[in-house]
């Protein structure tokens, strides 16, 4: 997305008499949650291609801002050199903004590494929405680590490093799991076994997917 049109939509939408945001009111959400690594975004891709929902990875929409040299592009980038976090609110904004967006062709919305807490949660359904289904990418600490090795060999994230995935594994336990928790007390946690070969580990996530209807 070229850049005028993503302010212009940030303006739109954080307008509040207009009507832009009814259109995502109605919209089927699912949350994607799981550790850096447990394989949210392969299989996100996978479900984009046969039920033609939206994937909008927090992550990967805070590096396109950063990249795309925009003005909220170099905000972020500043907040994060420091080494600060970025502002919950503009997280969510993002990803408002990316939903309205695409709400006319989206069959559905996958949320992918957000909420990263709960209180994020909270905050997007109060903004968006409730979601329908929360899929939780279950594997293990050992597991994770593995994968994120590997792709660190080819994915050019500066996160990718042991010493990084080391913090990131240890602030999804303390911070992420507990969404899970918050979800599960509404019944519309499904736990996915992320130890299985992508092709098996899709087959129980299009059978969660399914069930939604
Ligand atoms: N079920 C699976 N079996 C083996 N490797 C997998 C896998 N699911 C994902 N991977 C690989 C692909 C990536 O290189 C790495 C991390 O996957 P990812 O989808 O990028 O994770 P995430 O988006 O949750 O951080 O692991
Ligand atoms: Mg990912």
């Amino acid at each position: 997305m070229g850049q005028g049109c993503f302010s212009a939509l940030w303006r739109r939408s954080t307008h509040p008499a207009d009507p832009q945001p009814d259109k995502i009111k109605d919209a089927k959400i699912i949350f994607v949650v799981g550790g850096p690594g447990s394989g949210k975004g392969t299989q996100c891709e996978k479900v984009v291609a046969k039920y033609g929902y939206t994937h909008l990875s927090s992550g990967d929409l805070l590096r396109a801002e950063v990249a795309s040299g925009s003005e909220r592009g170099k905000q972020l980038q500043a907040i994060m050199q420091k080494g600060e976090l970025v502002p919950l609110d503009t997280v969510l904004d993002m990803i408002k903004d990316a939903m309205i967006a695409k709400a006319d062709v989206s069959k559905g919305f996958l949320i992918d590494g957000y909420p990263r807490e709960v209180k994020q949660g909270e905050e997007f359904e109060k903004k968006i929405g409730a979601p329908a289904l929360l899929l939780y990418v279950d594997a293990k600490s050992e597991t994770m680590v593995k994968r994120l090795m590997k792709r660190g060999e080819t994915s050019g994230r500066a996160d990718d490093n042991e010493e990084t995935i080391k913090k990131r594994l240890d602030l999804y336990y303390k911070a992420t799991e507990p969404v899970i928790t918050f979800y599960e007390g509404r019944g519309i946690v499904r736990k996915i076994n992320s130890e299985l070969a992508v092709d098996d580990v899709f087959a129980e996530v299009s059978k969660a997917i399914d069930g939604l209807k």
